[in-house]
């Protein structure tokens, strides 16, 4: 039976947070200390949307001899967990958070190449869950062996199955996504993503939102460039909008921000917000998920408190 929102992962991630005091190329670093979550894009996306209290199904691929803070995660936030295990370990991402700056150095591994088989399970598992309404977030990098165009296909067949269908991608498989003959409902890249796909620098707010409307020309209904510290820039067919971040103190990393903005993308949605409501929303997931570990929100309640501070201003 087709339910409200499924997230797909192909390539999640264990991130592994190295809080330093602070970060020394090529020195010896001592850490403070170290935390470990089951992470990747469509896992947090998935996360997110569960503590905004909304049912969710996660879908995708997962490491069999690593899955059990998965297991704990989905257990735990009452998410449906519809993955496949492969062989091997889920990978692990380092993150090394610099206290001093409060900047965080990301490393991704390449992740698992996944059988044939497998691959062909987790996604006849997405197509089962899916159905007329849902919203289907495809998010994160694909793991090595899989084409370009693994998100872009997906997008036009589950669009046929009647979901909306958000893409968090970056390089090749955001460039396929984006000249596919059916374009997904909503894209989210951040500035640097958008640069690699527009192959310029997109310094200024002119630039970025000539890029974001050329995404919305190609098809796409929305297309949102998350700005970090900046906030954000929403541009549909008729309007673009921009949400400048909260002031908030960020108590952890702020890796997983993005991926709790897509959260709150899905279910503005799914909610039928205009785009000034859709964008304060989304805008206030991220900021929401910067006071917690890891990619959580500390509730809807409070995220709606912080949504209720911001204001969406017209760009042109
Ligand atoms: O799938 P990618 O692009 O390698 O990114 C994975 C990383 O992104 C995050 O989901 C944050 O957006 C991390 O949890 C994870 O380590």
């Amino acid at each position: 039976m087709a339910v409200p929102f499924v997230t797909l992962a192909l390539n999640p991630a264990i991130d592994q947070t190295v809080e330093l005091e602070a970060l020394r190329p090529g020195a010896v670093n001592l850490a403070r200390g170290a935390t470990r979550h089951p992470a990747g894009k469509g896992v947090n996306v998935a996360a997110c949307l569960a503590d905004w209290g909304v049912p969710v199904t996660a879908t995708g691929l997962l490491g069999e001899a690593n899955d059990a803070p998965y297991r704990a995660l989905f257990a735990e936030r009452g998410i449906k967990d519809c993955c496949v295990r492969i062989p091997g370990e889920t990978r692990t991402n380092v993150k090394l958070l610099d206290r001093a700056t409060g900047a965080t150095t990301d490393i991704n591994l390449p992740g698992t190449e996944p059988e044939p088989a497998a691959l062909e399970e987790a996604l006849a598992a997405l197509h089962v869950a899916v159905g007329k309404g849902t919203v289907a977030v495809l998010a994160g990098s694909l793991p090595p062996g899989l084409v370009p165009e693994t998100y872009a296909d997906l997008v036009g067949l589950l669009t046929e199955q009647g979901a909306r269908v958000v893409v968090d991608a970056s390089g090749p498989a955001l460039a396929a996504a984006l000249e596919a003959p059916v374009l997904p409902h909503a894209v989210k890249p951040n500035r640097q993503e958008l640069e690699g796909w527009a192959g310029r620098r997109l310094a200024d707010r002119a630039a970025l939102l000539e890029t974001g409307r050329e995404l919305v020309a190609r098809g796409v209904r929305l297309a949102v460039v998350s700005l970090g510290a900046e906030g954000a820039l929403f541009v549909t067919a008729n309007e673009a909008l921009v949400v400048r971040a909260p002031a908030l103190q960020v108590a952890a990393s702020s890796v997983g921000a993005g991926d709790a903005m897509v959260a709150g993308i899905a279910t503005g949605l799914a909610d039928g917000l205009g785009l000034a409501a859709l964008a304060c929303r989304a805008t206030g997931f991220a900021a929401a998920k910067l006071q917690m570990p890891g990619a959580q929100l500390p509730g809807r309640a409070a995220v709606e408190a912080i949504t209720a501070t911001l204001a969406a201003e017209p760009v042109a």
